[in-house]
């Protein structure tokens, strides 16, 4: 390296640039500056040290109003964030929709997924058009809006997190700035999204569902609206409804006493009975009756473990329903024959381990409830007699309403209900022969009966041929009578009737003529399926007694007293299935070596190795059928367990 001195600058050779470049020596010199002034590398230098400058001037005044902009958001504006899944999230969404900030954006992405409710974006004056598809704000552009004098800047945010479950979640926040130093504006504004979100969602019940796993310290609600249940839609013995409701509201009127008295303001009911009885719908009407909306637990999902729930609970609101449905799930399996009604429809309701939760989470979730006030816990469940009395005590379990399979009375005012509107045809130049009890009309005219058209569609194509009347209320009754007299009480569930009737919608006459025979065949069907299922319950038993036998004789020798009655010689070890060419099976004159009871022979000194030398019998992979074991069976199969059992509906 040459030595500078002051004045003097190392510069590459001009000719020698190349060779520099190359790192071939030699091809710097010395010049003093006053030299190279006028040389083109001075232009360079100087260039380089300008833009230098100006760089560092322009970041200088980046990070000062950088500094500067942070300090006076902090004094001058408050910010929120609200994430997916949380109520709230759904209160801005509304709020920024119908202050149309979202108008305002021209970043869009379509979809025909998303509800127009939430963004209600509108492209086109053509309302048809617009519900093609939903115009979905980007993401990430900000947007500024004035809302009560005040400037507010609103982002929204889409984070990709880690479920519970080990997978990526996609998950959408939104971010808003008010600028003012009132903090009062922006919990004004919050409270009017609120108050928006309830007027806007009146006719409608919000149903939160947690059947998704939650991620970091958010919890991820799926919501859901239905329109409100009329009450008197659920059809349920007089008065059980009303005092439903009428018990909610008092609990609801009676906050400031639970305080006085230390008791958490919670309330707690059960709703129990076979399925399809309207426990959900219940819940649904008095929902929509008391404007609360619905936290509603998934047990049986995969994911859903104690933690996963106290999660849950803590992000319930005030004044609103809190729902496990099937609470049941979350007691351990009863090792019975659980198997032994495979495919029926009460199997989905079998508690079944697939969920993490145990009871002490469940308790502790109940109790957890009451930590905020203000909340009614509903429970469902079809086995009330598996539940832990621990769950039923009174302060989890308040009241407990028990529904039943409908009875003849409310199978006819299902009937009334559905049909209220129908339209009966009175045929070609019938018009008006039905007088008031509509009666003496279908006398005359059976052959009406089979071949009605309903105008519950629309109006029949040939007025000639057809006539379409509102039918009576004299004549509704009588055809609900005539539909409920064909059943028994307690013979099916309001859910399997209304399938019934929804099935012959258009055909109210023809619904009431035919229920006689489809009972007949429900019954039939019922029957075959009661009998098959003793059969198969009665294989799993025999195949167990069996095999208990075999295990008994192996371990104690085969004259120890045998606990169960004994299969006769022969009849152990079961004979090889078909098929199972290994199936090791052992002759009677093996097994039973010992010497016979009475002979004197000590039966518990001889060890279990050498009173049973041969090997274990093959344990059947499949019950053998009593066919095989016919000193399993018993003499006659069992009667048929009843379908249901029968009870009053009431509280
Ligand atoms: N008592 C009832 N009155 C009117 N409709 C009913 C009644 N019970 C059941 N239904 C109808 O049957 C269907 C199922 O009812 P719902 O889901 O409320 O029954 P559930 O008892 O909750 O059943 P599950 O135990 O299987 O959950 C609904 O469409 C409902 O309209």
């Amino acid at each position: 390296m040459a030595n500078t001195s002051p004045g003097q600058l190392l510069v590459p050779q001009r000719r020698a640039l190349w060779d520099d470049i190359k790192g071939i020596p030699g091809s710097m010199q010395l010049v003093d500056i006053p030299r190279i002034r006028n040389t083109w590398i001075y232009g360079y230098i100087i260039d380089g040290i300008k833009y230098l400058a100006a760089g560092a001037a322009v970041d200088a005044i980046r990070r000062s109003f950088l500094w500067l902009y942070q300090r006076v958001k902090l004094r001058y504006s408050t910010s929120a964030e609200f994430v997916m899944g949380d109520p709230s999230y759904e209160w801005i969404v509304l709020f920024l929709t119908e202050n149309n900030v979202w108008q305002r954006t021209r970043d869009f992405r379509v979809t025909s997924k998303t509800s127009k409710l939430v963004y209600g974006v509108s492209v086109s004056a053509d309302p048809e058009i617009n519900g093609v598809a939903d115009y979905v704000p980007t993401y990430e552009a900000p947007q500024l809006f004035r809302w009560r004098g005040c400037w507010v800047e609103v982002q929204r945010f889409r984070a990709q997190v880690q479920g519970t479950n080990g997978q990526p979640q996609q998950a959408a926040a939104i971010f808003l700035t008010v600028f003012t130093r009132k903090l009062s504006v922006l919990s004004e504004l919050v409270e009017e999204a609120h108050r928006g979100y309830q007027r806007k969602i009146k006719p409608y019940v919000t149903i939160f569902l947690a059947d998704s796993p939650s991620y970091g310290g958010s919890f991820l609600w799926n919501v859901k609206r239905k329109p409100h249940r009329p009450i008197e839609s659920i059809i349920l013995p007089d008065g059980v409804l009303d005092d439903l409701i009428s018990d909610a509201k008092r609990f609801f009127a009676s906050e400031s006493w639970y305080h006085r008295a230390g008791i958490p303001h919670r309330r707690g009911y059960l709703l129990y009975g076979p399925p399809g009885t309207g426990k959900s719908s219940t819940i649904h009407a008095v929902a929509g009756v008391l404007n609360l909306e619905i936290h509603s637990f998934s047990l049986s999902s995969g994911f859903v473990d104690d933690g996963f729930l106290q999660r849950a609970v803590a992000t319930i609101p005030k004044r609103s329903i809190v729902l496990v449905e099937d609470i049941d799930c979350a007691l351990p399996a009863r090792d019975d024959d659980d198997e032994s009604d495979a495919g029926s429809p009460a199997r989905r309701h079998r508690p079944s381990r697939r969920t993490g939760a145990t009871l002490s989470g469940l308790l502790n979730m109940i109790d957890g409830i009451g930590s905020e006030e203000g909340k009614l816990f509903f429970a469902t469940t079809n086995y009330v007699d598996r539940l832990d009395p621990a769950l039923m005590r009174p302060g989890r379990i308040d009241r407990r309403i028990r529904y039943a399979l409908a009875t003849r009375a409310q199978a006819s005012r299902l009937y009334e209900r559905l049909f209220k509107d129908a339209e009966v045809d009175t045929g070609p130049g019938r018009r008006g022969t039905f007088d008031d009890d509509g009666l003496a009309a279908e006398a005359d005219a059976p052959d009406q009966i089979v071949s009605e058209p309903i105008g519950a569609v629309g109006p029949p194509s040939d007025p000639a041929v057809s006539t379409p009347t509102k039918i009576s209320d004299a004549r509704l009754a009588d055809l609900a009578q005539q539909f409920a007299a064909a059943m028994r009480d307690c013979e099916f569930s309001p859910a399997e009737l209304q399938g019934y009737l929804l099935s012959n919608r258009e055909r109210p006459v023809a619904a009431a003529a035919e229920m006689a025979a489809w009972v007949a065949r429900q019954r039939e069907a019922g029957e075959a399926k009661e009998a098959a299922r003793a059969e198969r319950k009665e294989r799993v038993r025999a195949a167990r007694a069996q095999m208990e036998a075999a295990r008994f004789q192996q371990q104690y020798g085969a004259y120890a007293p045998y606990p169960y009655p004994m299969p006769p010689m022969g009849a152990l070890p079961p004979p090889p299935l078909e098929g199972d060419a290994d199936a090791t099976t052992v002759p009677p004159s093996e097994v039973f070596s010992a010497p016979p009871p009475g002979s004197g022979a000590d039966v518990t000194a001889v060890p279990p190795s050498e009173a049973f030398s041969a090997p274990p019998p093959a344990v059947p992979e499949s019950p053998p059928s009593p066919a095989d074991s016919p000193a399993l069976v018993p003499a006659a199969s069992p009667p048929p367990l009843p379908k249901h059992v029968n009870g009053i509906n009431g509280i």
